[in-house]
């Protein structure tokens, strides 16, 4: 099913209720998403991107009911992921030697997933443009990195508009597509949670990347992204948001992360929960269980907190494999400028505090010297290193 985007152009992609994680099951969805397409139809008649293979058929079947396939002038691919990707083969399998438009890169990533060398590519780069008729043209903007190599955004004069492809989305099912109609807090916090989550290890490069479309003093009356709503109503305050959130963001945070098996760990958390309280009022303290919460929910914690203390118990000479896969994961994401304190129960040998400094360290945290490892239970002298790791985080 068509809805109207502005003038010739509606969106014409799959909005999806029922998804429940992305990226296999790294990334968790709570509320639904969309993979968002696009029909242009000027002079020319332009789709840009497709959606997953899974809806390949129900995507195809909806765009005939529009236009007759044959009648696509061309494609633009602005990023080769299967999630925009995905229906390419099932559509070039009916219009052949339809043009597609898309960086050195997607060629590269298009071939490698699907194999087909002979596709007609059409390879842009920033500044390139197409004319589409009635006045109006397509210009690609490289977006390398914003996620992948391959990535693109396309811009359409006349109307507007920026195809901004994974760039400014979340991971949300917007029935009414505009971030106008959108519930304001969860949308929010998707765009925050997609942000942490996908697009942190690229920062410096998010930053140029604003720097560089702030200056072409382009204008902007609609960001059409591929995930979530389209930005209409003041489209640059998520533009705005993306260079704030760029430059190592942090908010008077202090999050709690540990796992633990006979709740020893736990009543640590808790402590240097409460003396953060007391010491510094103003600071929110939010603790979670790494085996119970989500760990892509932890991950926007961690994005918006100056600081973390992590704990674990020592279990067979090392941490719990929960700490660690989450650590992994941290890794990834080249947090920048965050404190870091470590903490955990042992009954032996304690290595626990000790493997957790490490990989702390690994992932660009400073951490702080302050720790508490507790031998067995937690007892009074245990607790006042609690407290002192408190105390170093708010310094
Ligand atoms: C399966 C298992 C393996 C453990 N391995 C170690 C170990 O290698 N070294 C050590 O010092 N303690 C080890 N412990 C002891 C725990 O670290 C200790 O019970 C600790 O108090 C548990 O903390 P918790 O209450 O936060 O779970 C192990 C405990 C279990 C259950």
């Amino acid at each position: 099913m068509k809805k109207l985007v502005k003038n010739n152009v509606n969106w014409v992609g799959i909005i999806d209720w029922e998804l429940e994680s992305f990226h296999g099951a790294d990334y968790s969805i709570n509320h639904g998403s969309s993979q968002n397409a696009y029909l242009i139809q000027e002079e020319k008649t332009v789709l840009i991107d497709t959606v997953w293979k899974p809806h390949s058929t129900e995507f195809i079947d909806n765009l005939e009911k529009e236009i007759d396939l044959n009648t696509i002038d061309f494609i633009v691919a602005n990023h080769g992921e299967i999630d925009h990707s995905g229906s390419l083969p099932a559509l070039m399998e009916r219009i052949p030697n339809t043009p597609i438009y898309c960086t050195a890169n997607g060629v590269k990533s298009l071939t490698g997933q699907y194999h087909h060398p002979e596709w007609n590519y059409q390879v842009v780069k920033t500044g390139d443009s197409v004319d589409i008729g009635n006045g109006k043209k397509l210009v690609f903007v490289e977006m390398r990195m914003l996620h992948w190599p391959d990535s693109m955004a396309t811009y359409l004069t006349g109307d507007n508009i920026l195809f901004s492809n994974d760039a400014f989305g979340q991971h949300f099912a917007v029935e009414e597509l505009f971030n106008d109609k959108a519930d304001q807090c969860r949308l929010w916090e998707e765009a925050l949670k997609y942000y942490a989550n996908i697009l942190t290890p690229f920062s410096p490069l998010v930053k140029k990347k604003v720097e560089e479309i702030q200056a072409l003093n382009l204008p902007i009356d609609i960001i059409a992204t591929s995930h979530g709503c389209i930005w209409r109503d003041n489209p640059l305050q998520i533009v705005e948001k993306y260079y704030e959130w760029s430059q190592n963001y942090q908010e008077d945070q202090i999050t709690i992360v540990y796992d633990t098996m006979w709740e020893g760990t736990k009543q640590l958390a808790h402590k240097i929960s409460s003396e953060i309280a007391e010491l510094s009022p103003q600071t929110r303290v939010k603790i979670y269980n790494i085996s119970k919460a989500d760990k892509n929910d932890i991950m926007t914690e961690v994005f918006k907190s100056k600081a973390i203390a992590l704990g674990s118990p020592t279990v067979g000479n090392s941490i719990l494999s929960s700490v660690g896969g989450w650590l992994d994961f941290l890794k990834e994401l080249k947090f920048k400028e965050k404190k870091a304190a470590v903490f955990g129960c042992y009954g032996w040998s304690g290595e626990g505090t000790k493997v957790l400094r490490e990989k702390l360290t690994d992932a660009g945290f400073s951490v702080v010297e302050a720790e508490a490892k507790c031998l067995w239970n937690p007892r009074e002298e245990d607790f006042e290193r609690a407290a002192g790791i408190a105390k170093a985080l708010c310094e």
